[in-house]
């Protein structure tokens, strides 16, 4: 695809296990060097895939460990190259010594996500597989990793590679179509362009559904609380994330920057944002918090407003709110029905009463949220996906909204096929290959050391 990628002339190595004690300890080496460490380390190297046992010896030739040896020729290894695990005992002590034994034999050692790096410059994984494989192991649902290995094995990359094909086709019968122009056929009165975009527009529309319901498994359900003072908003933070994250007090105005809290409920992964300090301020330095509130309400997926039951909500009563009013991402919930006797779970408006300190309500928040991740009932998600991808579907999207123009109001099949391939451009961006360093860095370098 016009992008080379020098071969990697060093060779990686690193322990590959979570630091600490633990039954076995494994380092994994990759690189051309593999099968030298493996004669110097172990005597010999042994049959490829095959797993034997053998004492791992210092440079006197003094055992430092005893365990199996692992070699996997390239190009069918993991990152393509030669590859070689010892698998130790795990002791930080042992591994540590074996690392450094290895090192010494002119190993470099490796960084964060550097394994899977090469695996993607090898063209064993695609970039939202390699994505896929740090959604697994971050994972804080069954419903998370069960989604992550769908895409590890190529679920999500084969639905963008389908629609990508399906754009290809009608961009080749646009442009085929502006070659024969000239031969008096006017290709676009028989409305067949038309149709064909409109189905693909609604294809990737379902796909961006399923996008986003995937970076929800992946990435969790973002949920900020509002409302106004001292009406419990602390309190349910605490009480869905089951301790005291927030300070809980009873004088008004406690909370004073974004809190985040990551918890799971009932298998879906929520992120929630206490946003505290909205108002209209002409403080310079308040500006700047309530700025920042701002932008994490931006990105929430949910907006929980918070009011005390029978009480008007902070977003009917105070100015600083007014930009919320009519917002889809707003679920109105009652607290303090202890108080009033009120309706506790789904009312007939859709909001929801609460008695936080009792503990009522809480489950049918809980389902209110799944219904929002569109995960409500038992419902799975294809595959796992994160917000660089739906960037680029959202991108993909305006191009072909364009593209419906410059064909209904333009009739300009010219710049019709030029938005076509932008959209197919910007989807390319999900599975690379891209050259850019800054895009790569970004992701690999959330990695473990050893991945
Ligand atoms: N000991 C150990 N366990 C591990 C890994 C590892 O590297 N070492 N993995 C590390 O992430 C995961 C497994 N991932 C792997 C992916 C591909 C290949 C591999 O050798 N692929 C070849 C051959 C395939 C085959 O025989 O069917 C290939 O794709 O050509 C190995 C591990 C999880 N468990
Ligand atoms: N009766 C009753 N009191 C509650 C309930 N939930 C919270 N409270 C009390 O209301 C007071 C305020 O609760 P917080 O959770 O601090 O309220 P907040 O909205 O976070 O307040 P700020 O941080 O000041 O904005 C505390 O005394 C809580 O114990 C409830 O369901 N019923």
């Amino acid at each position: 695809m016009g992008f080379a990628v020098p071969p990697s002339t060093d060779t990686i190595a690193a322990i590959a296990t979570a630091p600490g004690r633990g039954g076995v300890g494994v380092i994994r080496i990759s690189g051309p060097l593999a099968v030298s460490v493996a004669e110097a380390v172990v005597g010999d190297c042994p049959p490829p895939r095959h797993a034997a046992y053998r004492r791992f010896v210092d440079a006197h030739r003094e055992a430092i460990d005893s365990g199996l040896v692992l070699y996997f020729p390239g190009p069918a290894s993991y990152t393509g190259e030669d590859v070689l695990e010892l698998q130790g005992h795990g002791g930080p002590v042992v591994l540590d010594a074996v690392l450094a034994r290895v090192l010494d034999l002119g190993c470099r050692a490796a960084e964060a996500g550097e394994f899977t790096r090469r695996a993607f410059e090898n063209q064993r994984l695609d970039l939202s597989q390699a994505e896929a494989v740090a959604d697994l192991i971050d994972a804080d649902s069954l419903a998370a990793a069960r989604a992550a290995q769908r895409s590890l094995s190529g679920a999500f990359s084969r639905r963008i590679d389908a629609f990508r094909d399906e754009l290809l086709s009608l961009r080749t019968w646009v442009e085929a179509s502006i070659d024969f122009a000239d031969e008096d056929i006017d290709f676009l009165a028989d409305g067949e362009v038309a149709r064909r975009l409109s189905i693909l527009l609604q294809h990737l529309q379902e796909l961006r559904r399923q996008t986003d319901r995937g970076r929800v498994l992946a990435e969790g359900l973002r949920v900020a609380i509002v409302g106004a003072p001292n009406v419990g908003k602390s309190s349910l933070l605490n009480a869905l994330a089951g301790h005291d994250a927030a300070i809980v007090t009873e004088i008004a105005g406690t909370t004073r920057d974004v809190l985040r809290e990551r918890v799971v409920l009932d298998g879906l992964s929520v992120l929630l944002l206490d946003t505290a300090g909205i108002r209209v301020t002409d403080d310079p330095i308040e500006q700047i918090g309530v700025q920042r509130a701002w932008a994490t309400l931006d990105d929430a997926d949910v907006v929980l407003v918070m009011s005390g039951d029978g009480q008007p909500s902070a977003i009917e009563t105070d100015s600083a709110f007014e930009r919320l009013r009519g917002d889809p991402r707003l679920l109105r919930l009652h607290n303090k029905c202890d108080l009033t006797a009120g309706v506790v779970g789904l009312r007939d408006d859709g909001s929801i009463g609460l008695s936080v300190l009792q503990g009522q309500g809480l489950d049918a928040l809980i389902k209110a949220l799944q219904q929002r991740a569109g995960l409500e009932g038992g419902a799975v998600g294809e595959f796992s996906a994160r917000r660089r991808h739906l960037d680029a579907i959202d991108r993909a999207l305006q191009g072909l909204e364009q593209a419906e123009i410059q064909l209904k109001v333009h009739q300009a099949p010219e710049l019709l096929a030029e938005d076509l391939a932008l959209a197919n451009r910007v989807l390319g961006e999900i599975n690379g290959p891209v050259d850019t360093e800054t895009l790569l860095g970004s992701i690999f370098s959330s990695f473990c050391v050893g991945k």
